[in-house]
Parts: C-alpha cells; sequence; structure tokens
C-alpha cells in the first residue's frame, strides 16, 4: 500500500456542461496540478463551446450545504471563486467565507462567458465589488472586468496600473489584470502585489480559438499553487506559465471556441 497525504483545494463556481470552462477547468487543471479539487457548485448552465444556452442558480440552501458538508471533512488549502450569477448567491458565498474562514481567497470576477452570455448581472457585480474584493487575497479581472471594476475605459499602460491601484484600495490584497483581450501579437498580464511591488508578465499572444476557460484556468492553477506552498509571486508566475504551455498543443473538441488542453504540460508539473 502507498498513501500520500495531497493538498486539498476548492472552487466556488458555476458548471459547465461542455467542460471548458468553469468549474470543469477547475477541476482539470486542479487534478492536473497533482492537488485534490473539491466544488461548490454556485449554479449550472447548459453550454458548449458555441454558446450558453440556459442558466440555473443553485439555491441557497444548497449552497450553505456544500460548504458546510466540505468543512465537516476536508483540509482546504486554498479556494477560488467564479461565476457566481446575482447578489443572492455573491453574498451567500461571501458569508460562508467569513465563517469557514476561508484563505487565500482568489477571486476570478466571472460576468459574462466568451460566447457572450452574462454570468454575473448588475446587483452581483455591486455585491462583488463591495463585498466579495474586500476579503479577496487575489482578485483576477480580465481587461472588461477591470473596467467595470474600475469605473472607467482602460486604455494605456498607465490605466491599467491606475485600474489595479483602485482594485486593491477596494480591499482585494494582491489585483491581477489579465491581458488576454488586449490587441496585437503579445500580451502582457499586470500584477500588483500587497507589498506595493508590480510587475507585468509578457507574453506572446496565441492566435487560436481554443481558449475557452483561459481565466478560469489562470485562477485555478494559482489555487493549486498556492495550496502547494508556493508565494503569492510565484504561484502567480507559475500559473500564467501552466496557461501559456497548454495554449501550445491544442485539442480539436466542439465547433466553437474550443477547450484547453489541460493534459498539455504534464512533462512539466511536479
Ligand atoms: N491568446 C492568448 N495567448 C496567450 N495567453 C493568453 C491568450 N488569451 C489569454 N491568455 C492568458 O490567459 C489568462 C486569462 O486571460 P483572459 O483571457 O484575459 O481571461 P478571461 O478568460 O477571464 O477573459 C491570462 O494569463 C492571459 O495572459
Ligand atoms: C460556468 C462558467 N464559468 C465561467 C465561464 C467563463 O469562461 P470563458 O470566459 O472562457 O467563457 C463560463 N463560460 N462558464
Amino acid at each position: 500500500m502507498n498513501s500520500k497525504k495531497v493538498p486539498e483545494t476548492l472552487t466556488i463556481a458555476g458548471s459547465d456542461s461542455g467542460g471548458g470552462a468553469g468549474m470543469q477547468a477547475d477541476i482539470k487543471t486542479m487534478q492536473e496540478h497533482h492537488v485534490f479539487a473539491t466544488n461548490v457548485v454556485v449554479g449550472l448552465t447548459a453550454q458548449n463551446t458555441l454558446s450558453v444556452q440556459s442558466v440555473l442558480p443553485t439555491p441557497v440552501d444548497m449552497i450553505n450545504a456544500q460548504f458546510d458538508s466540505l468543512y465537516d471533512d476536508f483540509d482546504i488549502k486554498a479556494a477560488k471563486t467564479g461565476a457566481l450569477f446575482d447578489q443572492e448567491r455573491v453574498e451567500a458565498v461571501v458569508s460562508n467565507i467569513k465563517k469557514h474562514n476561508i484563505h487565500p481567497i482568489v477571486v476570478d470576477p466571472v460576468m459574462v462567458a466568451k460566447g457572450g452570455a452574462r454570468l454575473l448581472d448588475d446587483s452581483g457585480i455591486d455585491a462583488i465589488i463591495n463585498k466579495l474584493m474586500p476579503i479577496a487575497d487575489i482578485v483576477t479581472p480580465n481587461l472588461p472586468e477591470a473596467e467595470v471594476i474600475y469605473g472607467k475605459k482602460i486604455e494605456t499602460n498607465d490605466d491599467v496600473i491606475a485600474a489595479a491601484a483602485h482594485i486593491q484600495q477596494l480591499g482585494a490584497k494582491n489585483v491581477i489584470i489579465k491581458g488576454g483581450h488586449q490587441q496585437g501579437d503579445t500580451l502582457s498580464d499586470y500584477v500588483l502585489l500587497e507589498s506595493g511591488v508590480s510587475f507585468t508578465i509578457e507574453s506572446k499572444k496565441y492566435d487560436t480559438v481554443r481558449k475557452h476557460g483561459t481565466g478560469d484556468t489562470l485562477s485555478s492553477a494559482i489555487v493549486a499553487n498556492l495550496a502547494k506552498g508556493l508565494s503569492i509571486k510565484d504561484a502567480i508566475i507559475e500559473g500564467k506559465r501552466y496557461i501559456d504551455t497548454i495554449l501550445q498543443s491544442e485539442i480539436i473538441v466542439g465547433h466553437g471556441h474550443g477547450p484547453l488542453n489541460h493534459w498539455g504540460a504534464e512533462d512539466e508539473i511536479g
């Protein structure tokens, strides 16, 4: 018998029936990083690589029951949030984070799916800004999400820096503004750490439609790295490296915004 303890992690997110984004991307990413993934399903989507056809938020009692069940048993080292749908569910998640003292918590403020469907309504956006940001250890908006939170257009590098500072002032300790929506041949993720140190992670921009779930995958790679004991800075750098590696070996799945190849870094992950 060969038994070993592995770090336990948690994704608090929506389910993507198409398997490419949401908590399915999270669980695949965590599994590939050799940590154990548990999950709180905050809502269901009927979704494929072409679009989201239907959304069903989970009743709050059932969200609470999932948290209670997990924290009665598991020793969760790091967690993340993904699609939270509306104010009621954001508030339920916030109260469970406080009740179970869940840290570190990575907040991916998912608002709109790549296909265009909304996964968070306006009251949910306010609740994320006012209630979830202040307790986040890391927050990972993409550029459109950062604009909504910042309340202004982000057009220049200076705008990115100012937006990250604004988001940190809302209470999020560490901020990553992801550059996947930038134009051009290269892109950069901007990172502002709690210490005030900032840096950018530059990469080639891969020209592909198979990038469904990139944001979910980055935040769950960071969670896995934190659970394995990496510092926040190294967890972010290694998380981005995972995305970069797997974007270079595509799998052909579906007819639209295809999923990532979560197996694509198996040679690199210890
Ligand atoms: N075409 C691409 N080439 C290289 N990296 C990418 C590409 N698209 C996204 N990424 C990376 O994937 C991560 C998620 O970014 P982004 O796509 O902006 O988030 P989201 O999925 O939330 O919209 C970031 O680390 C970003 O740099
Ligand atoms: C349930 C769920 N959560 C998150 C996303 C965002 O992923 P993407 O921006 O790649 O569509 C999604 N499409 N569905």
